[in-house]
């Protein structure tokens, strides 16, 4: 569903994205996280067809991303989404479908089950006098006027209270069972961790790791083992009457209980703690390079 190639984005002398390639597929929810300014708004609109390559490609629902074509097939979600103040939701929208030509009818009817399913009630209110977090809602509607097969939203959920993220990332996550393709970036990683497919972690204008979380889990993150004991062993530390020993590798847990056996005790607990995406992620976003050209 969407393919992008070598994608390079350049301002000025400076390299904002560097050789970024990815592909979605049909109905999946795509992940792209990094620190500020790693490149993903960047990478998003290029995507959307907003601003163009400097080198690379990204073909979208079968489109090149800067066939005017291509728009018919998306919906796009900025991170800022200023709204007209003075239109009701009811009034923005129909303007919106009015643009993508889509029938009266058949926008009512669309822009009414959107909002239901939002449960977005005050329908005739002033925009300008709609909470952030009701706005929000608009837009996410506004980008699902046209019925796109592909979404792009940028931080869908950015600066909303706990509730409202919650419900905005659910619904992200049940466009895509209704059979649409979702890629959004988020600092939440909880979120990210919960609703996505797969993902790709940029730093630095570069992609530094992909796949699932699973997978990056796997390639990138160390599980650790806390192995507690009666007697103290090398590098334990005492905690509440045992002893804990942090540890990488299961030969390393034998080797625990075979010093604590040697000096007389035993293992009484072995816990093990899976990496967080966000414990992958500090890893890579330290550890990336540089791209050239950039500060
Ligand atoms: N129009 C522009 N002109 C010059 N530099 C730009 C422009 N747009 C973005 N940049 C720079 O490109 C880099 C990547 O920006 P981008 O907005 O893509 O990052 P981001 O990962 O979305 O960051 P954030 O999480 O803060 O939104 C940043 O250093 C930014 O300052």
């Amino acid at each position: 569903m969407l393919e992008v190639e070598n994608l390079r984005k350049e301002y000025g002398g400076f390299t904002a994205v560097e050789g970024s390639s990815f592909s979605v597929s049909d109905g999946e929810v795509f992940g792209v996280i990094g620190p500020n300014g790693a490149g993903k708004t960047t990478t998003l609109k290029m995507l959307a067809g907003l601003i163009e390559p400097t080198a690379g490609s990204a073909r979208v629902a079968g489109y090149d991303a800067q066939d005017p074509e291509m728009r018919t097939q998306l919906g796009f979600l900025p991170e800022e989404s200023p709204l007209y103040e003075d239109m009701t939701p009811l009034s923005y929208l129909s303007f919106f479908a009015d643009l993508y030509d889509v029938p009266s009818g058949v926008a009512d009817e669309r822009i009414h089950r959107t909002l239901d399913r939002l449960e977005l009630d005050h329908r005739e209110r002033r925009l300008g006098d709609m909470s952030k977090g009701m706005r929000r809602k608009v837009a996410i509607a506004r980008s699902l006027v046209n019925d796109p097969a592909v979404l792009i939203y940028d931080e869908p959920a950015s600066g909303l209270d706990p509730l409202t993220t919650n419900y905005i990332i659910e619904f992200t996550r049940e466009l895509s069972d209704s059979g649409k393709t979702v890629v959004f970036s988020a600092h939440n990683l909880f979120h990210v961790e919960s609703i996505c497919d797969r993902i790709v972690v940029m730093n630095n204008g570069r992609i530094v790791a992909g796949g699932s979380v699973e997978d990056l889990r796997e390639e990138h993150g160390r599980t650790e083992y806390h192995v507690s004991t009666t007697v103290e062993v090398t590098d334990a530390v005492r905690e509440n009457g045992t002893y804990r020993r942090v540890v990488e590798s299961m030969d390393a847990v034998a080797e625990t209980r075979e010093r604590a056996e040697a000096a007389g005790g035993s293992v009484v607990d072995i816990e093990t703690r899976s990496p967080s995406l966000e414990d992958i992620f500090l890893d890579l976003a330290t550890d990336a390079p540089d791209v050239e050209g950039r500060p």
